[in-house]
């Protein structure tokens, strides 16, 4: 049997025990007074906030591909759950659960969707203002510590009326109530750093998610992946806070144990889109039995029902479809769903009877007033920044993997192109020079994929949580990678350019600098563009290579400008690469002097100077850089011209990334 005790114990600490099941020892949450401060003055939900939901005729309908017809992926499904209460909801394999979750959590469009969804008895609110959604991977900042995770989200989710301080002492409650005490400063890991484990993680990002006053929480197989000890712990954790704020929690799970079984108080059994069982958890056992199921002493009741409702490994389909359609009339006529019939009755007059008693009802449940965001714009871009600038800091895959890379090129080239001399015959070394630094240079900006990719995930999630908007998020992304390019930029020209031995003086490193700075803005701009159009990592890598190889192409390197086909013109106007290249060879050449080449007269026997550049009949047997830039047909370089469009086409992109994560609300 279940029950929930709070008393005191010697010391005054309030002892919340819970005893989950006769199996099982008791397992207590100690609270001192300290804590209880913290936690229930500042508990994210005051009793009387706390919001039922019930469901009545629900069906999820989308139309078949093959038969182009109209397809009940639920059909028909009515339930409800009250504060404090947890469901379960359970069936085999493609029975409807995740599409009954997220009808429920309101992520379904609702075109597709009839029947009525009822918060404290009322239709029409928006579920999605009051509610979490947990999803099944863990979308986390792996880079931070389980501290400044939940810290992330108490600071966007919070009004701005509640202090910094306040913030953290509901961060320090909810590690404590998710039992993250341990580990609250250890950082969460990713493919790099080892981190917490698997059941921490959840814990967090769970915990994560209740720290920003959700009502209603939907947890998607919030065990999927976790052995049963830390599955125990996850659930646990869930439905100890939910009892003691009057959460509301339903969960779609796979195949609990008997331990995590016995915590839920509510099941939803489904099967073929059809409800099988919606009553209490215990009510299932007699349910079954009156149908003529009975449970063995010691098997794991969650195992029998979903033995006795999976008919997918049937070899007679028909008998199996039968059988469950058979199961699903039964329930409609059994005194389970007359009793749910009730409690969806008697919330709604309820809410007819408060409503009458005063006006003022229900502004508290509502969600009209509800603002989506609980921080404005500023804030919510200095969050952002604030988190992206840590994590670029800290993931090495983000930047710094880049910076050791541009390092060792620098000094790969700078050893191969070494002082190259001001000789006719190193004109060509000169072009090549510049050309690769530009072209490799942005070129492995799809290094950063991978990084970007990883915070997409948990982007999805948080803006799917209402912790901020798009703007704001692809605002920080732009603010972060100003200092990063730049120490990528920095670091390869302080290296490189005196080791080829390029223009010396400060203003002409520093405009090399400069235009390799703002290639590599476009190029990064470019890359989360992509990615954030394409978020799969060989599809979005195979494009940008395609890209830079093609903006290699027509950059005028290869082929001259005036030899480009006229269909492809447009093309090399459009290539940041251009830019880049055309202002560093002007910064470079312009301003020097070149040697002719030297050789022997055939006929006098004489030496005399060959000049391919400038002066040809070889009087001065030297040429300018100036010579070399006009006879490539580099003529109409305007600098600032150069680095407005290097400008524009980041700013393009950035407006592109923006644009492509608004239109992919609902995808991938
Ligand atoms: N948009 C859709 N188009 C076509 N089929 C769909 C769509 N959504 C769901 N289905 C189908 O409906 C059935 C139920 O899907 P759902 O994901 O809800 O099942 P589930 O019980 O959560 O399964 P699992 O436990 O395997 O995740 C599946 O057969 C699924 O393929």
């Amino acid at each position: 049997m279940e029950s929930i005790n709070t008393k005191h114990d010697a010391e005054g600490e309030r002892v919340v025990s819970e005893t989950v099941t006769e199996h099982r020892e008791e397992v207590h949450i100690k609270i001192s007074e300290h804590d209880k401060e913290n936690t229930l003055h500042s508990a994210p939900l005051q009793a009387e906030e706390s919001i039922s939901i019930s469901w009545t005729k629900l069906t999820y309908t989308i139309t078949n591909k093959k038969t182009k017809k109209p397809e009940n992926i639920i059909e028909n499904c009515c339930g409800t759950v009250k504060p404090g209460e947890i469901l379960a909801i359970m069936g085999p394999s493609g029975a409807g659960k995740s599409t009954l979750l997220d009808v429920l959590a309101g992520r379904k469009d609702p075109k597709n969707v009839t029947g009525t969804i009822y918060l404290n008895g009322k239709s029409g609110e928006n579920v999605k203002f009051v509610s979490t959604y947990v999803m099944q991977d863990d979308a986390l900042m792996g880079s931070l510590t389980v501290r400044e995770n939940i810290q992330f989200a108490a600071d966007l989710c919070f009004p701005s009326t509640i202090s910094s301080k306040e913030r953290r002492q509901k961060v320090a409650a909810i590690i404590k109530e998710f039992g993250l005490e341990r580990v609250a400063d250890h950082k969460v890991g990713n493919i790099i750093i080892r981190g917490i484990s698997g059941g921490e993680k959840r814990r967090t990002a769970i915990a994560s998610q209740f720290v920003t006053h959700p009502k209603i929480i939907f947890l998607d197989e919030p065990t999927t992946g976790l052995d049963s000890a830390a599955a125990y712990s996850v659930m646990n954790a869930i439905i100890t806070t939910a009892k003691m704020y009057k959460l509301t929690v339903i969960a779609s799970i796979h195949q609990p144990s008997s331990e995590v079984f016995a915590l839920f108080d509510k099941l939803y059994l489904i099967s073929r889109g059809g409800t099988v069982y919606h009553g209490s958890r215990e009510g299932a056992l007699e349910y079954f039995k009156d149908q003529g199921y009975e449970c063995p002493e010691h098997a794991n009741p969650a195992d029998f029902y979903l033995s006795k409702i999976n008919v997918d490994f049937m070899s007679d389909k028909v008998v199996g479809e039968a059988h469950i359609q058979a199961l699903i009339g039964k329930y409609k006529e059994s005194s389970a769903k007359l009793l749910v019939d009730k409690e969806i009755d008697e919330l709604s007059v309820l809410i007819d009877k408060e409503d009458a008693a005063s006006d003022k009802l229900s502004t508290s449940t509502t969600t009209q007033g509800y603002n989506r965001y609980a921080r404005g714009f500023f804030a919510q871009t200095y969050f952002i920044t604030k988190r992206s600038f840590t994590n670029a800091y800290r993931n090495i895959l983000l930047y710094w993997i880049r910076v050791a890379m541009y390092v060792c090129l620098a000094l790969l080239m700078g050893s191969v192109w070494w002082q190259v001399e001001f000789d006719q015959k190193n004109i060509q070394d000169r072009f090549s020079a510049h050309f690769f630094s530009v072209a490799f240079l942005v070129f492995m900006s799809v290094a950063g994929i991978p990084g970007f990719l990883e915070e997409r995930v948990v982007f999805r999630r948080e803006r799917a949580d209402g912790f901020y908007s798009v703007g704001p998020y692809a605002l920080a992304n732009f603010i972060v990678s100003i200092p990063f390019v730049f120490v990528i930029a920095l670091t390869f020209t302080i290296v490189a350019y005196p080791m080829i031995g390029l223009h010396s003086g400060f203003n002409h490193f520093m405009l090399f600098l400069a235009f390799l700075y703002l290639a590599l803005m476009v190029a990064e701009s470019m890359v989360v563009f992509v990615a954030a159009v394409l978020p799969i990592f060989v599809v979005a890598l195979t494009i940008v290579a395609f890209l830079n190889g093609f903006f290699m192409v027509v950059q005028g390197f290869f082929v001259r400008r005036d030899s480009i086909p006229h269909g492809w013109k447009w093309a090399h106007y459009i290539d940041y690469q251009k830019y880049a290249f055309e202002a560093i060879i002007k910064n470079d050449f312009v301003g020097l002097t070149f040697n002719c080449d030297v050789v022997e007269d055939e006929s006098t026997g004489l030496s005399r100077c060959a000049c391919f550049y400038g002066d040809t009949s070889g009087k001065s047997c030297t040429f300018t850089g100036q010579d070399v830039l006009n006879a490539f047909g580099y003529t109409e370089i305007k600098l600032w011209l150069w680095a407005v469009a290097l400008l524009g086409l980041t700013i393009i992109f950035r407006i592109g990334f923006y644009a492509a994560l608004r239109l992919r609300k609902n995808r991938l």
